[in-house]
């Protein structure tokens, strides 16, 4: 059982203390602490200790350090401090030779989770909110109950619980649906929270159901596969109603990258436009590379370090490659096509940006994502492109004549890749950054870019 010493998880631990003769459960709490919010953060491994030590039922507090620092846009402390809560659960459950992690969630936090991706946009799958039960492993006996009747069933049995300060604060979006939307939703009905959890109980079905038929139709849909490609019919994936076209899509990519978290579903829509224009082009989702071809789909994995001409990564041949590569989202690793280099996007902190910013480097560059347009995309040079490089004072220069200036013959040319917002250039990936996009000591959100070339030669191309 997983307890933070809050009411949910209170109650949980109570009632499965309850059955545990009756159902032959053999129960161990295990408690996080974190230290975030120092005296109180050791007062709630206190409170749980001395509530398991009553109960005479095994506990074990685990420290947990997360790193207080951004690491991207969408990971808040809250969100970093979840990945390494299971990161610990999954740990102890090996440890214990555990077959289950019971979780105190109930339906109001269903509600809560199913109100904030409304919010940020989401299609069944999200509106279907947490599972009862994820992977066979993780169990949420407490799912369809209201916050109320578990406050109610705390009254009862005379069972105390902390109050974590945190919950209070309304910089968390979550808290501010907690605080202010749902009791406006409840105030015109008073079930919402367990009106919303039941939906989502619904809802879970029809997307399982409409899972498992794009499953069946991707096996369909394959021409060819391997280890790291997957190759689709065009023609065959189009003819798909549009609902089963994004899950066919998302679970290819999820099979090719299955490191990539499920790709967002603006992603999967502009990629399906443009299959459907047959403007061609390669898209990046996570670890995945998708190439939209004449009359295929072909979806390979971007391997961390590529090995050259070795497994993994199969760089596409400068013949068959559609030379735009589109970045939807960040973080991203693209594999240029022309050379097999690897060139990553991600959002960085502006206390790291102003430090890279000191140590300039050919193979990085940072920008300034409040000038950039999305989405960005990747290509080599075009007769009549120009720039405005960094250090010329706000003059516009042909991309030829930069060209020549460095020497950079004909065959290197072709093989550089630029880096665009929008129509303009942001990056001569390794050579010069743009101005306009170029951050700089007053930025404040940075993206840094950076390439990786298995083949060094001289400079990064
Ligand atoms: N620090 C922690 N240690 C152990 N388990 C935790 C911890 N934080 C959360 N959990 C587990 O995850 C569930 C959901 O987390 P959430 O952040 O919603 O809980 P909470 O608001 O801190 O407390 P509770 O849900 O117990 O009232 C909890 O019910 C509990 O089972």
């Amino acid at each position: 059982m997983a307890v933070s010493g809050g009411p949910d998880s209170v109650a949980l631990l109570s009632i499965l203390h309850q059955l545990a003769p009756a159902w032959n459960l053999l129960l161990t709490v295990v408690h996080c602490n974190y230290g975030l919010r120092g005296a109180e953060s050791d007062g709630d491994a206190s409170f749980v200790a001395a509530l398991c030590r009553r109960l005479e039922l095994p506990c074990h507090i685990r420290r947990l350090t997360v790193d207080r620092r951004g690491t991207g846009e969408s990971s808040s402390l809250q969100a970093r401090a979840r990945e390494a809560r299971y990161r610990l659960f999954r740990d102890v459950v090996v440890e214990l030779g555990a077959d289950r992690v019971a979780l105190g969630h109930t339906a109001d936090d269903q509600a809560e989770t199913v109100l904030l991706r409304m919010l940020r946009g989401t299609g069944l799958r999200g509106l279907a909110g947490m599972p009862h039960i994820r992977e066979s492993l993780f169990v949420r006996p407490l799912l369809s109950r209201s916050r109320q009747e578990i406050l109610a069933y705390l009254q009862a049995v005379g069972l105390s619980y902390r109050t974590d300060s945190s919950n209070a604060k309304s910089i968390y979006l979550r808290n501010r649906v907690r605080h202010e939307l749902l009791p406006v939703m409840q105030s015109l009905a008073p079930a919402a929270a367990r009106i919303l959890a039941r939906q989502a109980d619904l809802l879970r079905d029809d997307d399982r159901l409409l899972d498992a038929l794009a499953a069946h139709r991707l096996e369909r849909t394959i021409r060819s596969r391997d280890s790291a490609t997957i190759v689709l019919d065009r023609t065959v994936l189009l003819k798909q109603p549009p609902a089963l076209q994004r899950r066919i899509l998302r679970q290819a990519i999820q099979a090719v990258a299955p490191s990539t978290g499920v790709p967002r579903s603006d992603v999967l829509l502009s990629m399906l436009a443009s299959l459907a224009s047959h403007s061609g082009g390669i898209w990046n989702a996570g670890a995945a590379m998708v190439a939209c071809e004449q009359d295929q789909v072909r979806l390979t994995a971007v391997s961390p370090l590529p090995p050259i001409g070795g497994e993994g990564l199969q760089p596409l041949s400068a013949a068959s490659a559609p030379d735009v590569v589109t970045i939807a989202d960040l973080p991203s690793a693209v594999s240029w096509p022309l050379t097999g280099a690897v060139i990553r996007l991600r959002a960085v902190t502006r206390e790291r940006g102003l430090v890279l910013l000191e140590k300039p480097s050919s193979s990085l560059a940072l920008l300034d994502a409040d000038r950039l347009s999305w989405p960005l995309t990747i290509r080599p040079w075009r007769h009549g492109d120009w720039f405005f490089p960094t250090g010329m004072a706000g003059r516009r220069k042909k991309l030829q004549d930069y060209f020549t200036d460095a020497k950079l013959g004909r065959s290197m040319r072709e093989r550089i890749p630029l880096v665009l917002s929008g129509e303009g250039i942001a990056w001569i990936v390794g050579q010069r950054v743009d101005a306009r996009f170029a951050a700089t000591g007053s930025t404040t959100r940075f993206v840094l870019v950076r390439v990786t070339q298995p083949l060094r030669r001289k400079g990064v191309f």
